[in-house]
């Protein structure tokens, strides 16, 4: 009798820690405390997969000092991944051409935006996405598009070159625990599906917590990626880097065993 190869794990969803609101902290003094890179070290002896920041042009938290400090530390992490985050027709793709991270998101953000609400547009936003998109290529960094969770959209992300996609969660968020919560899964699961079929990854992220996380990735199974900040520093000032790490993962962990 042929000997079954053993069953492939499925993919575990990676946590990516957004440091975002570790710079916002620090910013209100001259003091350097809390240290963002600090913060990110812990973050990642605790397991954390990757580091995300969204360095907004107004430099509200996370600065360009920032940015290239972070990258110079993940060198000293080589299977974790970073991630930058922001509009590229701003300040993104200078950090992308002289940091090569793993990752850019691209977030179709304004200026001064209070935080992301909305992701890309097709058939309109594609045509000034495609050559910013080619050259994060061309450079090894692999692109996601910030979307909201619309099958219809996928397809068209796909085509003008995207790797990735990373759903907007904040309306799944407002949506936890409310009669809402089950018909606004679904949409997630049917835009994630979209996507893989597409031949896009999925990532997600916003206003995810150890609340809403376990649900999230229980329903739309093959998520790569959950880049989490506010609400994880927010936990971590009370439990720590280390706890709010680990209880994060967990939450991963419950999500992907119920799939
Ligand atoms: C794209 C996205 O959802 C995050 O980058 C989020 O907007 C964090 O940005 P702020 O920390 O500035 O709110
Ligand atoms: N891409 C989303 C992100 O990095 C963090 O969003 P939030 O958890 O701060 O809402």
């Amino acid at each position: 009798m042929n000997n079954p190869s053993p069953p492939r794990r499925a993919q575990r969803t990676a946590l990516s820690v957004n440091v975002n609101k570790v710079a916002l902290l620090r910013n209100t003094r001259h003091l350097g405390i809390p240290d963002v890179r600090h913060a990110a070290r812990l973050c990642l002896g605790a397991g954390a997969q990757g580091i995300t920041v969204h360095p907004r042009p107004d430099e509200r938290h996370i600065r360009s000092q920032d940015v290239s400090e972070l990258a110079a530390l993940m060198q000293a992490w080589p299977d974790r991944e970073y991630n930058i985050e922001g509009n590229p027709a701003q300040n993104l793709m200078g950090f992308i051409r002289e940091l090569r991270p793993h990752q850019a998101t691209f977030v179709p953000d304004s200026e001064d935006q209070f935080t992301s609400d909305h992701g890309w547009r097709f058939p309109q936003d594609a045509e000034r996405l495609a050559p910013w998109i080619a050259e994060c290529r061309a450079l090894g960094v692999r692109v996601s598009l910030f979307m909201d969770p619309d099958p219809a959209q996928m397809a068209a992300a796909r085509a003008v070159g995207a790797d990735r996609v990373e759903l907007y969660t904040e309306p799944y968020a407002a949506a936890w625990g409310s009669p809402r919560q089950p018909s606004e899964l679904l949409r997630y699961r049917d835009a994630a599906q979209a996507a893989r079929d597409a031949g896009l990854g999925v990532n997600a992220g916003h206003d995810l917590n150890r609340d809403n996380l376990a649900a999230f990735v229980r329903a739309v199974p093959g998520l790569l990626e959950v880049s989490i900040g506010h609400a994880l520093i927010a936990d971590a000032l009370e439990l720590g880097y280390g706890a709010t790490v680990q209880a994060y993962l967990d939450c991963i962990a419950a999500g992907a065993a119920g799939a």
